[in-house]
């Protein structure tokens, strides 16, 4: 008795945000967590390197943000492309099952974070770990060309005027063809920086039977426009018109610019908006580094969490540079909250 496939994508987010409360909690930065835990993560591949190296370290960060209260875990796709694979020498099945893998250990960590809640006789262990059964969801992350390129450019939005439509559709086809067949929940296409891009994930969605929905999140570097300098209003538009999109909102952005995008993502859509800044530090590309005496303190970005609800965001959660602790602080403002905690 079930509904539809093309039903069940649409009602996705909003049939989770229901069981949720009205708002749910995103993860926090994947890529600098796993740094923090000793990663090396300077290499084209980026957080996907850890593929190969050591996936159950994404594994047990995935498992730290649930515990942390994060409803939502995005997998180590981010930079991890069959394009990129191959040029490290896989073959295109062996390139393919690396991505398959990354929704896998998400998958997994899911799993182990279930049983430990079915074990745990309350909500939340005595050292703080939140062990509360609820719906979870993992989001297949799909990142830019700019990101593939791991040369800045997903925080320009500049690929050069020789750029089309159609080149970026072919690039990023086979790889989000792929996620959509693994066992995820939905697709995050994520710090999109420009229209093109935006449009370029549209169409794969709607032209290739993808039978997952997804959500579209930009990112700025002004609070008025995308990073390229597109209009937020139109690439936001391009999301509101794709029925396979169900959320839309920004991530990898400092959080004093969050307000007003969500004020302007507010104009042109309907659907639920989600925010996972990053902590306001700048990445310089050149050194490779983030610039850390720009960021704010996890009170300071905890302090923004509640006035984002009020003018429109659902989901919320951290990009680079914020960790379980940030993801545990937000948890904390949401159970405060008293439309979520009267909900059963
Ligand atoms: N989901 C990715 C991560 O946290 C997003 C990176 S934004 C540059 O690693
Ligand atoms: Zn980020």
């Amino acid at each position: 008795m079930g509904l539809g496939d093309a039903d069940k994508t649409s009602s996705l987010m909003s049939d989770f945000l229901r069981q949720s409360g009205g708002v749910a909690v995103i993860d926090g930065g994947l890529a600098t967590e796993l740094e923090r835990h000793g990663a090396d993560l300077n290499d084209p591949l980026w957080s996907a390197k850890c593929l190969l190296t050591s996936p159950h370290l994404i594994r047990s960060v995935h498992l730290d943000y649930l515990e942390a209260g994060a409803d939502i875990i995005i997998t180590a796709s981010y930079q991890a492309t069959i394009q990129g694979f191959e040029a490290k020498g896989f073959s295109r099945g062996e390139s393919e099952a690396l991505l398959k893998r990354s929704v896998e250990v998400a998958c997994e960590a899911r799993d182990i974070y279930y049983d430990r809640c079915r074990e745990s006789s309350c909500d939340h262990s005595s050292d703080g770990r939140v062990l509360k059964h609820r719906p979870i969801l993992v989001a297949a992350s799909v990142g830019s060309y700019g990101a593939y390129l791991a040369d800045g450019s997903e925080y320009s939005g500049n690929y050069g005027d020789a750029m089309n439509l159609e080149f970026l559709k072919d690039f990023h086809r086979r790889r989000v063809q792929i996620l959509a067949e693994s066992g995820a929940d939905l697709i995050a296409f994520e710090t999109v920086p420009n229209k093109l891009e935006a449009q370029a994930f549209a169409k794969i969605l709607e032209e290739d039977d993808i039978r997952i929905p997804a959500w579209f999140s930009f990112n700025s570097k002004d609070g008025v426009n995308v990073v390229s300098g597109d209009s937020l209003l139109e690439c936001a538009g391009v999301a509101e018109s794709c029925k396979k999109v169900v959320a839309v909102g920004i991530n990898c952005t400092p959080p004093r610019y969050i307000h007003a995008l969500i004020l302007s993502i507010k104009k042109v859509t309907s659907k639920p908006i989600l925010i996972y800044p990053n902590s306001g530090e700048s990445y310089d590309p050149e050194q490779k580094v983030w610039v850390q005496n720009t960021g704010v303190s996890d009170e300071d970005f905890i302090s923004y969490v509640s006035k984002w609800c009020e003018v429109g965001a659902s989901l919320v959660g951290g990009c680079c540079r914020t960790t379980p602790k940030t993801i545990r602080a937000i948890y904390r403002t949401f159970a405060n909250r008293p439309a979520a905690s009267s909900l059963g």
